[in-house]
C-alpha cells in the first residue's frame, strides 16, 4: 500500500531540472517530522514547507499496488506525446524514500516515465531511478551519499556545504531558505556561490511563479 498526498502536473521548480515538466508524486509522511504545527520546533528538520500529512490531496489516496500508483501517475500527465522525450516524474513528500520501492520504479517505467526523487538522504533509493536528488539535513544521518542534485538549504548550522563537497554528485546547488528570513538567506546563498563556484544557486521558482 502506498499513501500518497497528492499527485499533479507542474514544472520542476529547483534545481538542475528547474523548468522541466513533471508529475509530481507527493507520498505521505517524514522521518525527519510529523508533519503537525504543534510538533515543528521539536523536529529534527523545523523548515519544512510543505504539508504532507494525510491522503486528502488532488489527486492523493491509497494506491494497493504498484501498477495502480503508476496508473494514477500516467493520468496526471498532460504533455502531447513527443518522439525523443518521456514523461518525468518526481517522486517527493514528506520522505519518499519511506514508501518508493522497486516495483513503484519499474511500474512508472513500465508507463514511459524517468523517475527521480527528491529526499532528504537518510534511506537508501531503490534500484532504478533515474535522478536522485538529496537535500541533507542538519542533526540527520545521510545514507546516500551519491547521485546526481545534492541541493542543500541554506543556511543550516550544523550543515555547512563544506561538509558535503566532497561527495559523489554530479551537481552541487545551494537553496535559500524559505520563510521570513528569505531574502536574507537568499542574498547569503548568493554571495556563497561566487566566492565558491562549484556550487550553484537554485531558487524556488515555482513560488515566484506563482505555481504548485
Ligand atoms: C518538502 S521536501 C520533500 C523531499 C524530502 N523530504 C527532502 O527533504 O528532500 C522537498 C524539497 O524542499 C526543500 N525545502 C523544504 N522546506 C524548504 C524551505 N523552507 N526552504 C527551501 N527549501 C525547502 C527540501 O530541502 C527538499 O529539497
Ligand atoms: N513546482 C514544484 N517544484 C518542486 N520541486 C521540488 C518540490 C518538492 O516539494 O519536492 C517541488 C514542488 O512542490 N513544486
Ligand atoms: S525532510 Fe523533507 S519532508 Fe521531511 S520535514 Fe524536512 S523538508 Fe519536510
Ligand atoms: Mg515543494
Amino acid at each position: 500500500m502506498y499513501r500518497v498526498k497528492e499527485i499533479f502536473y507542474t514544472l520542476q521548480g529547483e534545481g538542475t531540472h528547474a523548468g522541466r515538466p513533471a508529475v509530481f508524486c507527493r507520498f505521505t509522511s517524514c522521518n525527519l517530522w510529523t508533519g503537525r504545527e504543534a510538533d515543528r520546533h521539536r523536529a529534527v528538520c523545523q523548515f519544512c514547507d510543505t504539508d504532507f500529512v494525510g491522503t486528502d490531496g488532488p489527486g492523493g489516496g491509497r494506491f494497493g499496488s504498484a501498477a495502480e500508483l503508476a496508473a494514477a501517475v500516467f493520468a496526471a500527465w498532460a504533455g502531447l506525446p513527443h518522439q525523443g522525450s518521456r514523461p518525468y516524474v518526481v517522486c517527493t513528500g514528506g520522505e519518499p524514500l519511506l514508501q518508493l520501492d522497486a516495483a513503484a520504479v519499474d511500474a512508472m517505467h513500465a508507463q514511459g516515465f524517468e523517475v527521480a526523487v527528491e529526499t532528504n538522504g537518510t534511506r537508501p533509493a531503490p534500484a532504478g531511478v533515474d535522478w536522485v536528488c538529496v537535500s541533507p539535513k542538519a542533526g540527520s544521518e545521510l545514507v546516500l551519499t551519491s547521485g546526481d542534485d545534492l541541493k542543500l538549504v541554506y543556511p543550516q548550522p550544523g550543515a555547512e556545504p563544506e561538509r558535503f563537497e566532497g561527495l559523489d554528485f554530479a551537481h552541487f546547488l545551494l537553496q535559500p531558505m524559505d520563510g521570513p528570513d528569505r531574502e536574507a538567506n537568499t542574498r547569503a546563498a548568493v554571495d556563497y556561490c561566487l566566492l565558491h563556484p562549484q556550487w550553484s544557486l537554485s531558487l524556488q521558482t515555482h513560488k515566484y511563479l506563482g505555481i504548485a
